[in-house]
This record gives structure tokens, sequence and C-alpha cells, in this order.
């Protein structure tokens, strides 16, 4: 990364184009053409019975060839390879990842081996992977290996609502969670480099600010209406807030503590089956108290990851008994060298994001007492 005090430019980078709508997998033929009609199409079992059948169905009737691989489950760099081959055999003119966050990295990174373009069609609203240009790699096993860094977003990125509206509701919350942290780290980076290697412009700021907004409005109503697997207005506000607005506004603004404390967190074998958003939830409590926001603030962050289910003690999060040594490995792990906490201008130590995690736990469980606030059944 080149040194930010001698960056003076300010760059902001995005997919061509977004669209989204309840029968946008219906429709996907008339956006999709301009990248070609010889797709290498790369979803899970799961998914193809809930959407890629669908998706073959309206491509071919638009005279498509579609060749579909069954995606194996991890975002790795063996998988990768794999359909970069698949797709250098049956010559594909561009690459589709229909899916969640790991099938989505895949398609982005054989996309970028095969040179060819790629469109992502996320089916959940899980994270704010499908509009950035990079992708998270791991190991055939699961452990964190890499980013990898493109040259280009995704040409386009396609979000039927109905497809989302029948997911898990808490993968809708896990990408609130996400989606939630991006205006509290991204307003910590105005003078840091972003990923895509430049100084945040005005739009960036503005997106995070507008994604907070949708979020705090209609998150919680949002999460209502997946449950009853039903597309509102609210609905659509949400997935639009968790998809483009987190994406554009994490890649272009840039992170800070929140993510480097979900990074910490793997230092613990207890927090591996949470999904992504619900440790940046906690991490974004974390970073609230690390630079010492009024309980006002707290308050309202807090308010909100309950409201839709994200964990805001250690109990929630499925670790009553951690101990400080646990703690203390988190902290060691979320300041690590290449972290994007220095990304903050305020002075960060070990020992205060290790302090910031008790005091996160001990605010929710104030929060709980104070308000007499209970899980919906
Ligand atoms: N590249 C980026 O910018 C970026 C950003 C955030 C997260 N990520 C990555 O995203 C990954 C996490 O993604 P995830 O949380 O979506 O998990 P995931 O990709 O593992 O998907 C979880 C499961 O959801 C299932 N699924 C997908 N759509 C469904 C639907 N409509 N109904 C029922 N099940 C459905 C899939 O079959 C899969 O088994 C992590 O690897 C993380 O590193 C990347
Ligand atoms: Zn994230």
């Amino acid at each position: 990364m080149p040194n930010p005090k001698r960056v003076s430019e300010r760059l902001f980078q995005s997919p061509s184009k977004y669209i989204q709508g309840p029968s946008a997998i219906q429709n996907a033929a008339k956006y999709l053409e301009s990248l070609g009609r010889s797709p290498l199409l790369a979803c899970d079992k799961i998914v193809y019975e809930i959407a890629g059948k669908q998706l073959i169905e309206a491509l071919q009737k638009a005279d498509f060839k579609v060749t579909h691989v069954e995606f194996g489950g991890e975002a790795s760099s063996q998988e990768v390879d794999r359909l970069t081959k698949l797709g250098l055999e049956n010559q594909s003119s561009f690459v589709i990842g229909l899916g969640g966050g790991k099938t989505i990295d895949a398609a982005k990174a054989a996309a970028n081996q095969l040179k060819v373009q790629c469109a992502i069609i996320p089916t959940t609203a899980s994270t704010d992977a499908p509009c950035s240009a990079l992708s998270v790699l791991y190991t055939p096993e699961g452990q964190f290996d890499q980013y990898t860094f493109f040259d280009r977003n995704p040409s386009i990125v396609l979000v039927d609502t109905s497809v989302i509206a029948k997911a898990p509701y808490r993968f809708l919350a896990a990408g609130m969670g996400d989606a939630i942290a991006t205006n509290v780290e991204a307003r910590l980076c105005r003078t840091s480099l972003n990923f895509g290697g430049g100084l945040p412009t005005e739009v960036s700021v503005a997106i995070g600010t507008k994604c907070e907004e949708i979020l705090l409005k209609y998150g919680k109503q949002a999460y209502e209406a997946n449950k009853a697997k039903a597309v509102t207005p609210a609905l659509e506000a949400v997935v639009e807030a968790n998809t483009l607005l987190s994406g554009l506004g994490f890649e272009s603004g840039g992170l800070a503590a929140a993510h480097a404390i979900h990074n910490g967190f793997t230092a613990i074998e207890a927090l591996h089956s949470l999904l992504h958003g619900e440790k940046v939830a906690f991490g974004t409590v974390a970073q609230l108290i690390l630079v010492n926001s009024p309980t006002s603030v707290l308050d309202t962050y807090i308010s909100f990851m309950l409201s839709v289910d994200l964990p805001v003690t250690f109990g929630q999060l499925g670790i009553p008994n951690v101990t400080d040594e646990e703690l203390r490995s988190v902290a060691k792990l979320a300041c690590a060298e290449n972290e994007t906490i220095w990304n903050m201008e305020q002075l960060v130590t070990e020992d205060a994001v290790y302090n910031s995690l008790k005091a996160a736990d001990a605010a929710g469980r104030e929060y709980i007492r104070r308000t007499n606030w209970k899980k919906d059944e």
C-alpha cells in the first residue's frame, strides 16, 4: 500500500450496473446479453434448486448457451482454478456467480483469471461481497488465506428480491450487521487510503450515511417482512443498503476497527460458526467504545442490533465464559500489522482494544437490564 500522506487523489469505484427487483432473474437475459451468450454459471446444489434452474431456463429461452458448474462450497484457490479451467474448456464469454458470499468470491476470482467480465447474482443479502473488486480466499479446509484484488468490479450485479425474501432471515440480519458498520468505520477513515488505493470521495461518505439511515429506519421492519417471506418497500431498501450501499461504502470509504475485531475473533474457535455480519456487529459496538462515543450513541446502535437479533453480549455471541487471555488474543490479531484498525486517526493499542471488548459486553448487558429488553419469540 502506498503511503497515504503521499497520495492526493480521491478514488471511487463500483460495478457498471446494479439491478434489483422481484423479477430480476426472470428478466436476466436482457441485462446480461451485453456480456456475451455463453456464460459459465457457478452455484451450489442448494442454490441451484432455489434459483439456478430458473435462471438457466430464462437464459436458454433467450438463446444463451449456459455451462453450469456446481460450486464446491469453499472460495479457495483450488476451486477458483477448477472454475477457470472449465471456463477455458467451454470458451465461456463471462462468468456468473449465483449464491452466497463464497460462491460470489470464487466467481469473481475465476473471471479475473479468465480475463472475462463477471455478473453477480446474490441469493441472500448476507454480506456486501457482490459489488466489490476483491475476493476473500480460504484454504480448502476453511482457514483464511488471502484477500485478492482485481482491476475491475463485477460488470453487473443483479438482485432478485423475491429470492432474497425467501432466504433465512438470519442472513438478512447478518447483512445488516455488516452494513451498519459501514458508516461507523468509514467516518474514521477520511484521511486513509481506501481499497482502491485512493482517498475517499464525498460520495463514498454520503453512501455510508445513507446506508445507516435506511437500516435504522427500516431494518426491523424488513427483518419482519423477511420472516413472512414478503417483498416490501422496506425489504427492498434494506437489501439495497446491505448489498449496494454497504459494498460501495466499505470499498471506497474504508474499514476500521469493527472489521479488524471481526478478524481478531478468528482466534476463538467457538465463534467460527457465526456469520460474518454477526461478528462485525459486536465489533461495531466495541469500536464505538474505543473512540469514546457517548452513551446515547451506543444506545442507538445496541438497540438496533437487538431489534434484529444481532449479538451485543458475550453470551449472545455464544461465549459466555470467554477468558481474558482469549480476549487478549483477539485484540492482538485485531492489531496485526496490516489490519484495517490502523486506518483510524485515533491512537490504538492492543490493551485499548481488549478493554473495548470487555466494555462492549458490559454495555450490551447494561442496556438489556435497563430497558428490560426481551427477545421476540
Ligand atoms: N469479497 C468481499 O468483498 C466480501 C465481503 C464480505 C464478505 N465476504 C465473504 O463472504 C463469505 C460469507 O458469505 P455468506 O455469509 O453468504 O456465506 P456462504 O457463501 O458460505 O453461504 C452460506 C450458505 O447459504 C446458502 N444459501 C445461499 N442462498 C440461499 C437462499 N436463498 N436460501 C437458503 N440458503 C441459501 C448457500 O448454499 C450456503 O450454503 C465469507 O467467505 C466472507 O469472507 C466477502
Ligand atoms: Zn464485512
